[in-house]
C-alpha cells in the first residue's frame, strides 16, 4: 500500500456508494448524497475558478491530487488543456521558485548529500512496493529559472503528473526524485525557509558518483525501473553513463529531440522547402538545444544526407554568439559537433546578424531568455521566408524568446510556429490560429510507457527517434487541415498509445525487450494491450474499494489517518 504521487484511498469521498460505505464503516462520516465523478469534477472546476491566483490553483490541485488521486486525475484527463498548465508549464515554474513557501506535504523522495553511502536503506523508506518509474532532478536547471536547489521538486512531481494523465502509468507506481546536492542560488541560502541543504552544490565529479549509488541502488530495490533524467545544468555525462547499463534517458535532450523533430517532420512538410535547403539557426546551445538539433541531423541522414552534410545545416548560437571553431574560447564537448569553420575568420555576436548572415528557414529558441526574437528578427524571417518556421521552446511563458500574438502580427499569420509554453489562441484576418505546444510532453509519457511495458533493458536511439515518428504520425487529418504540427492535447492518451507502440517496436526490433510475448502481436492488439494496462480513474464499486483495503484494516480512513 503505497501512498506517494498518489494515495489509494479515498477518504470521505462523496462518490462511495452506501454499501461501500456501509463496509468501509464509514457512513456519517460524509454528507449523505451519493455523486459522480461529473459533479464532483464539476465543483472541483468551481473551486479552481474562485481562486485568483495561478499557485493558489496549483496548491489546491496538488492538495487534490494527495487526498483523492483518482477524482484529480479523472479531472485532468477530462481537462487536459485547461489544467496541464497549472500542473506543469507555465505554473509550476513559480511554484518550483516558491516551493520552500508554500510546503505543506511531502511528495517525493528527497535524497541528500549527507545521505552518500547510505542511499540504498533511504529507499526503503519509500512505502511503495513497486516502482515503475521515476523522474530525478538536482535542481541546477529548473525550466528556465536557472538553479532552484530542491526547490525544483515540483518538475519531477509534475512530470510524474503528466505520465499518469497523458499515458496511464499507475500513480502508485511513480516516484518523484531530488537530489539535494547544494545550490549556488544565494536567494535559497539566505532564506531562512528554503528546505534543502544550505551548502554551494558538491563537484560534477562527486555529483556522479552519487548518482552511481543512486542508480544501483534504485536498480537493487526495484529491478529495471525506468529512470528519467530531468532539467539537470550539465546532463550529458549522466547520460553517456547510464543510457547503455540502465533503462534510462534524458527528458531534455532526448526527449526534447523527439518532440521537435516530430513537429518539424510536419513543418518542414508544409513550409515547402526540401530537406536539404533547410538552414536552421539555434538560439541557445545548451542540452536542449543539442538534443533537438541532433535529431534533426538523424532526419537529415535518413533522407539522404552525409553526417557532415546535415551537421551543416545548424548554426547554434550561445551567449557569446555564434559558435565557432575560432571564437576563442573553450567550447564545451557538446557544442563541437555544431560548432562552424565556415565563417572566413568572421565572429557574429548577435541574433540578428548571424539571421542576416545565415539567412534561415528555421529559427528554433532554447536560450531560456525571454524576449530575444525581436520584432526586426522575425520581419527578416518573413521577408526571407513564405512561411518561417519560428519555434520559442523555452519555458516557462516568460522565458518564451517570442509570444504567439508576436509571430502572429510580425509575420503576417505566415508563420508556422511551436511554443514550449501554452499560449493563447490568436485571431488573424478573422481567422482564428491556434498555437501549436512544442513540449516534451507530448512524447516522454508514450517513451516511459513504452519502456515499462514491454520492459526493455535501455532506452536507444531508435526508440527515441520512434517516438517522435510515432507522435508525427498521430496528427489526424483535420489537425491537418488545420497546419497543425502537433495533435490536440485532448487527445493525448491516444497519442501516447502510437508513441508508445512505435517505441516497443524500436525496442524490439534492436532486442531491448525483455517481455517477448508482445512481440507476436500486430499492431491493432499491441495497441489493445497498451490502452487495457493504462490506468483510466474510474468511479468507485465496493470491489474497487475492497481490493485497496489492506487485509486487518475495516477503515481505510483511520488507516490513512496520519500517514506520512
Ligand atoms: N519545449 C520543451 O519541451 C523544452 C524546453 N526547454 C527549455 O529550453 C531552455 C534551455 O534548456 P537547456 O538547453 O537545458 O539549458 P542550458 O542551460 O543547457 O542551455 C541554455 C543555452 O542558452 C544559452 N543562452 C543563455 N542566455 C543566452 C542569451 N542571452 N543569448 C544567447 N544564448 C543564451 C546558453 O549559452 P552558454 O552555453 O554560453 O551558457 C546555453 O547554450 C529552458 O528554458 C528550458 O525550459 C528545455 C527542455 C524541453
Ligand atoms: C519542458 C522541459 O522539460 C523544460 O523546459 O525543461
Ligand atoms: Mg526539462
Amino acid at each position: 500500500m503505497s501512498r506517494g504521487s498518489g494515495s489509494p484511498f479515498r477518504p470521505y469521498d462523496t462518490s462511495f456508494t452506501n454499501d461501500v460505505r456501509k463496509a468501509l464503516g464509514i457512513r456519517g462520516l460524509m454528507p449523505p448524497v451519493v455523486e459522480s465523478f461529473e459533479l464532483q469534477k464539476n465543483r472541483c472546476l468551481e473551486q479552481i475558478a474562485m481562486k485568483t491566483t495561478s499557485i493558489d490553483k496549483y496548491m489546491y490541485l496538488s492538495n487534490l491530487r494527495n487526498t483523492n488521486t483518482d477524482l484529480f486525475y479523472r479531472l485532468l484527463i477530462d481537462n487536459m488543456r485547461e489544467i496541464t498548465p497549472l500542473v506543469y508549464t507555465p505554473v509550476v515554474g513559480e511554484a518550483c521558485q516558491k516551493w520552500s513557501h508554500i510546503y505543506t506535504q511531502p511528495e517525493g523522495l528527497y535524497l541528500s548529500w549527507s545521505d552518500r553511502g547510505n542511499l540504498r536503506n533511504v529507499l526503503e523508506n519509500w512505502p511503495a512496493e513497486e516502482v515503475d518509474i521515476v523522474v530525478v532532478t538536482d535542481g541546477s536547471r529548473i525550466l528556465g529559472l536557472g538553479d532552484l536547489g530542491v526547490n525544483g521538486m515540483g518538475i519531477p512531481v509534475g512530470k510524474l503528473a503528466l505520465y499518469v494523465g497523458c499515458a496511464g502509468i499507475d500513480p502508485r507506481k511513480t516516484l518523484p526524485i531530488t537530489i539535494d546536492m547544494g545550490t549556488n542560488n544565494e536567494g535559497n541560502l539566505g532564506d531562512p525557509m528554503y528546505l534543502g541543504t544550505k551548502m554551494h552544490r558538491v563537484t560534477e565529479e562527486d555529483e556522479l558518483e552519487f548518482l552511481d549509488e543512486m542508480m544501483i541502488a534504485l536498480n537493487d530495490r526495484w529491478p529495471g525501473l525506468v529512470v528519467q533524467f530531468e532539467d539537470f545544468k550539465n546532463p550529458f555525462p549522466s547520460l553517456e553513463r547510464y543510457k547503455n547499463t540502465y533503462t534510462a534517458f534524458n527528458d531534455d535532450i532526448q526527449g526534447t529531440g523527439a518532440v521537435i523533430l516530430g513537429g518539424v517532420m510536419s513543418g518542414f512538410g508544409r513550409s515547402g522547402i526540401p530537406l536539404a535547403e533547410q538552414r536552421l539557426v539555434f538560439m541557445g546551445a545548451g542540452s536542449a538545444a543539442v538534443g533537438v538539433a541532433k535529431q534533426i541531423v538523424e532526419l537529415f541522414i535518413k533522407n539522404g544526407m552525409t553526417e557532415d552534410e546535415a551537421r551543416r545545416k545548424f548554426w547554434l548560437v550561445d551567449s557569446k554568439g555564434l559558435v565557432t571553431n575560432d571564437r576563442g574560447d573553450h567550447l564545451a564537448e557538446h557544442k563541437l559537433f555544431f560548432s562552424r569553420d565556415d565563417n572566413s575568420g568572421q565572429q557574429f555576436a548577435s541574433l540578428e546578424e548571424v539571421v542576416d548572415y545565415v539567412k534561415p528557414t528555421a529559427l528554433m529558441g532554447l536560450c531560456t531568455t525571454g524576449g530575444v526574437f525581436t520584432e526586426s528578427i522575425i520581419k527578416k524571417m518573413a521577408a526571407m521566408n513564405e512561411h518561417p518556421l519560428i519555434f520559442p521552446l523555452s519555458n516557462p511563458v516568460h522565458k518564451s524568446e517570442c509570444t504567439f500574438e508576436q509571430a502572429m502580427k510580425w509575420t503576417d499569420g505566415k508563420v508556422i510556429f511551436a511554443s514550449g509554453s501554452p499560449f493563447p489562441a490568436y485571431t488573424h484576418n478573422g481567422v482564428e490560429h491556434i498555437p501549436g505546444q512544442g513540449n516534451n510532453m507530448y512524447v516522454f509519457p508514450g517513451i516511459g510507457l513504452g519502456a515499462i511495458l514491454c520492459q526493455s533493458t535501455h532506452i536507444s536511439q531508435d526508440m527515441i527517434y520512434a517516438s517522435a515518428a510515432g507522435l508525427a504520425k498521430s496528427v489526424n487529418d483535420e489537425e491537418k487541415a488545420k497546419g497543425w504540427l502537433y495533435p490536440d492535447l485532448r487527445r493525448i492518451r491516444e497519442v501516447s498509445v502510437v508513441v508508445a507502440r512505435e517505441v516497443i517496436r524500436a525496442a524490439q526490433a534492436g532486442n531491448l525487450d525483455r517481455k517477448k510475448n508482445l512481440q507476436r502481436l500486430n499492431d491493432a492488439e499491441l495497441d489493445e494491450f497498451i490502452k487495457k494496462a493504462m490506468y483510466d480513474p474510474c468511479e468507485p464499486s465496493s470491489s474497487h474499494i475492497a481490493s485497496r483495503v489492506p487485509s486487518g484494516s475495516s477503515s481505510p480512513v483511520s488507516e490513512e489517518r496520519g500517514r506520512f
